[in-house]
């Protein structure tokens, strides 16, 4: 427990920024768009329906902008202190680590052995540490790759804490060769543990081909993904640890059962499985939640994240996780790590930043359900811990009862040998456990939807729990994600809809139940992420807009003076957003790949959401978890972790490339861009035919200006009608989206 003599300084500082210039530049632009709506209104009966459809599109952006000045309006973030942490505590508490994997040929196994090692030689005492890997995809070439790495943990731990590697995923340290060329001890440690990785990576890559069967992969025979016991291996036990450097952490590996017709609650479901399994074996009261593709970049990761619950336990500020920020080590969502900075630190500055799923540390007894209330009241927390009723919400079995009980009263009882607990961790594995219990409902990872991170956040914001930000430089975390294409569009979907399908879940931020702790700037900065699958109407709309105002010859912008109020808004955001991404340093090309990507995105991907929640509401079919591929990058690090600028230096010039396919999520997007070339393309022999001015009510320069704006935002498809193989798009595509502009166009000029 921390110290609490009040003349010991702090173990972390609160960063509040002032951002008067940017505020007003937010409410200008929230003034500019009251001022078109305005415009819009007062002219409505002297233009047709395009004007009514514009007004409405434009609410919605109105809308959204709305909530982004309210989300950025306060920007906060928390900065540790770890140098402070063994001065403060006395004892640092235990933490349990969670890794998630699914699927072996998605997921490689290198990956997931990269991040366990990256997780096991944290600088942290190795007898606080235990690690679990959750395998949905029950693969035994997981398990084995598994066992493979806790041998070669024993070279690969005490390797980086006796030299204070900073990077302790080895596929990303040994990009970088060995700077001292003398024979050191250093250089022939390095030389030989490089070895022992490689031959690691050699087996793991193998594991297919040749196949030694053992007495301890029994358990894998005769089983399926979707039908298997549950399995619960211990591959290392850290006996009688005292948390010196040589000691390598507690590591288990554990698959659910999983039977066809039950449902099984993808990612969410494994985590509710793993915080019972620790909870059996190890009982921590904090727990680190990391995703199979993301690895610590940074040693002191775990002491970071204590400054802020140990300072916490003293001034009861009640924070319920620490999230850090996603960074990458490819360069395929710069967006994301800007959106995070400015809305991610702008969440942090009103209740917390919402829980991404990864990257995390949470504490055990929020994920038990505990609200902010029975923490100030005894007898609620007494109410609680009747017998009955943790029956009822935590399964009827009795050591799950027990560990419960431990970690509510924060009593920590682990097991004196992680085996003694396999029969017990078996039971709760079981696909009926959570059958009647508050499992997903109130009590762990929450189901319903696919972006169970998202749901699980809004649930313990909702019981008046705050979180933390903080970001260290280097980053803390890194991982990776799909290049621009096809899985791109399937994860955004996901997303999508997994956040429109919380909008029909008891945590709808618009349900303001008394009994919700949440304050009111969080529900609506929640509400401007959940909707985000909504945003794809409007926005495809208006991508379609300024073609038909031109080929059907009406006005879509205002006239005279009034165009200024566009052209400003336009500019407006163009310069924001492109500071917003060079004040992060990333390029131009970045900003503008950004700002492609998300109409591609919006209108591509997002659009299928909305069929997605009406099928699901009908009853016709449910969403489900399609796990992201992950492929492994092989980019050289460099000092400063900048992963963006390495991958603009030329060196592949298809890295920046959109890829495609056949399936629909590429239709809208070429749709779009067909019928703005036609727009266009009809413009400019009208202005050639004729020098009659398009005066009058008739479309004008600035709705052909709206035309090549969207042509230059979709310039990946542009690009894609004259590639081939999985650069071009489609024959199957380009003959649908040809023949709906068509329609489109006849629709336009004749209406
Ligand atoms: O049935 C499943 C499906 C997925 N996973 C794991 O869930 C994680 C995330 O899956 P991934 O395909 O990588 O999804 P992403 O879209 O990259 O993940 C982001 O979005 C998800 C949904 O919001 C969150 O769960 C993740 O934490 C967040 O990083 C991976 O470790 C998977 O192995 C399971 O364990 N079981
Ligand atoms: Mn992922």
């Amino acid at each position: 427990m921390a110290d609490s003599s009040s003349s010991l300084p702090s173990l972390f500082e609160k960063i509040s920024y002032k951002r008067y210039f940017l505020r007003a530049v937010d409410l200008t632009m929230l003034g500019l768009l009251f001022s078109l709506l305005l415009y819009r209104i007062l002219h409505m009966s002297q233009n047709d329906n395009v004007w009514v459809v514009a007004f409405l599109c434009e609410s919605f952006f109105t809308f959204i902008w709305l909530l982004i000045t309210c989300i950025k309006w306060t920007p906060a973030e928390h900065k540790p202190y770890p140098d402070r942490l063994d001065e403060r505590v006395h004892e640092l508490p235990s933490v349990d680590m969670f890794v998630t994997t699914a699927d072996p040929v998605r997921e490689p196994p290198i990956l997931v052995v990269n991040t366990v090692l990256s997780l096991l030689a944290v600088n942290y005492p190795a007898n606080k540490l235990a690690c679990y890997v959750s395998d949905d995809g029950c693969s035994l070439f997981t398990y084995f790759s598994l066992k493979e790495a806790s041998n070669f943990a024993k070279i690969w731990v005490p390797f980086c804490k006796k030299y204070n590697v900073r990077v302790r995923a080895p596929f990303r340290y040994f990009l970088n060769s060995l700077d001292a060329k003398e024979d050191s001890e250093f250089s022939r440690d390095w030389e030989m543990t490089k070895r022992e990785y490689e031959k690691l990576s050699g087996k793991v890559e193998d594991a297919t081909r040749d196949w030694d069967a053992d007495d301890d992969f029994e358990a894998f025979s005769n089983t399926k993904p979707n039908d298997h016991s549950t399995i619960v291996k211990v591959v290392w036990e850290n006996k009688g640890g005292v948390g010196d450097e040589k000691e390598v952490p507690h590591f288990v590996y554990v698959s659910r059962e999983k039977r066809p017709n039950y449902l099984h609650h993808y990612k969410a479901g494994a985590m509710n499985f793993l915080v019972r399994v620790s909870g059996l074996m190890t009982n921590a009261p904090y727990m680190l939640n990391v995703d199979c593709d993301m690895y610590a970049n940074e040693a002191d990761v775990v002491r970071q994240a204590m400054c802020i619950f140990m300072e916490g336990s003293m001034n009861p500020n009640h924070c319920a996780f620490v999230q850090f920020p996603q960074k990458f080590y490819d360069s395929n969502s710069d967006e994301i790590v800007v959106l995070q900075s400015y809305v991610g630190r702008g969440f942090a500055g009103i209740q917390g930043p919402v829980y991404a799923g990864s990257g995390c540390f949470l504490t055990r007894r929020v994920m038990y359900g505990l609200s902010v209330d029975d923490l100030e009241e005894d007898r609620n927390l007494s109410s609680l811990l009747a017998a009955e009723r943790l029956e009822r919400d935590f399964g009827k079995s009795k050591e799950m009862v027990k560990s419960v009980v431990d970690a509510l009263q924060r009593k920590s009882n682990p097991q004196d040998t992680l085996i003694n607990s396999s029969e017990a961790a078996q039971a709760v594995g079981h696909c009926h456990y959570e059958y009647q219990t508050s499992w997903g409902k109130t009590v762990g990872w929450l189901y319903d939807s696919t972006t169970e991170d998202a749901h699980t956040s809004i649930g313990i914001h909702s019981r008046g729990w705050t979180s933390s930000y903080i970001s260290p430089e280097p980053p803390a975390f890194l991982r990776c994600m799909p290049p621009g294409g096809p899985e791109a569009m399937l994860q955004q979907r996901r997303w999508a809809t997994g956040l429109l399908e919380i909008l029909f879940t008891k945590q709808n931020p618009l349900n303001g139940s008394s009994c919700k702790k949440i304050r009111f700037r969080q529900s609506l900065a929640y509400l401007y992420i959940f909707t985000w699958g909504l945003r794809s109407i409007p926005e495809l709309f208006y991508c379609l807009l300024p073609a038909y105002c031109v080929l059907h010859g009406s006005a879509l912008f205002p006239k005279g003076v009034c165009i200024g109020i566009v052209v400003t808004l336009v500019g407006m955001h163009c310069l924001y957003t492109l500071w917003e991404f060079t004040s992060l340093g990333f390029s131009v090309h970045s900003w503008y790949a950004s700002q492609s990507f998300w109409r591609i995105k919006t209108t591509g991907s997002w659009l299928f959401s909305i069929p997605d929640i009406i099928l699901k509401l009908l009853g016709v079919s449910n969403t489900i978890f399609i796990v992201t591929k992950k492929t492994i990058s092989k980019t050289r690090l460099e000092s400063g972790d900048r992963p963006s600028q390495k991958e603009d230096d030329g060196s592949n010039p298809d890295s920046n490339k959109f890829e495609f396919d056949g399936s629909l999520y590429f239709l809208p997007g070429t749709f779009i861009l067909l019928v703005n070339l036609t727009a266009i393309a009809g413009f400019s022999m009208c202005l050639q035919r004729s020098s009659r001015s398009y005066g009058g009510s008739g479309s004008s320069m600035i709705d052909a200006c709206g035309c090549i704006l969207v042509v230059i935002l979709f310039l990946p498809f542009l690009i894609g009608l004259f590639e081939k193989g999985k650069y071009g798009i489609p024959l199957s595509t380009l003959s649908k989206a040809a023949f709906l502009a068509v329609l489109f166009v006849v629709f336009s000029v004749r209406n």
